[in-house]
């Protein structure tokens, strides 16, 4: 495992791309966010992505981006939250780097999306906090399934939350 990789994993809203640049910037390592990679490989945003080819069109090129990027050193990688909906990307976020699960409840998740209209899934939908619920668990078990680390975010700052993650990772092993 290359454990100089860092993935953080987790819903809308954990606070993934906040807490890696964070985390990045104390620990001296590349910051890369998988959807700003995708939007910079197309050239436009997520949601023209998601309007032109569906989500299964997005979840290709996202397939491709977590293949591409797992297989770099010394970064802090925020994935999207679907990210760990293909077995393919599990396998290489677990095999490739230090998985972190950043955790919210769905009320979170619901308050810190709600600013934005940058998440399709979450646009034009009757009931957010019913899409957030239905997503949490499809995907906790998925998260769950990868994760090196599970990290609550409910009621925690980023900053706090980068020097919790730091805190694990420097923690020396404990002997058996
Ligand atoms: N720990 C936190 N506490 C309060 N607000 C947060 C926290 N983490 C992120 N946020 C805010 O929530 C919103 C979504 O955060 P973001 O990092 O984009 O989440 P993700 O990448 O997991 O979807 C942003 O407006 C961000 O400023
Ligand atoms: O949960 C999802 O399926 C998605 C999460 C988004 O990223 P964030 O988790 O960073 O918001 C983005 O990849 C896309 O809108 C789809
Ligand atoms: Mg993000």
């Amino acid at each position: 495992m290359n454990k100089s990789n860092i993935f953080l994993i987790g819903p809308m809203g954990a606070g993934k791309t906040t807490v890696g640049k964070r985390l990045a910037e104390a620990r001296g390592l590349e910051f890369i966010d998988s959807d700003t990679e995708i939007e910079e490989r197309t050239g436009v945003d997520i949601p023209l992505i998601f309007e032109k080819e569906g989500e299964s069109g997005f979840r290709k090129r996202e397939r491709l981006v977590i293949a591409d990027l797992t297989q770099r050193s010394g970064i802090v990688l925020a994935t999207g939250g679907g990210a760990v909906l293909d077995a393919d990307s599990r396998q290489w976020l677990s095999a490739r780097g230090f998985v972190v699960y950043l955790h919210a409840s769905v009320d979170q998740q619901q308050h810190r999306t709600s600013r934005n209209d940058n998440r399709p899934l979450l646009q034009n939908v009757p009931d957010r906090r019913e899409v957030l619920q239905r997503l949490f668990e499809d995907r906790d078990p998925l998260y769950r399934e990868i994760a090196d680390l599970v990290i609550s975010t409910d009621g925690r700052n980023a900053r706090q939350l980068a020097r919790e993650i730091e805190d694990h990772i420097d923690r020396p092993a404990t002997a058996v």
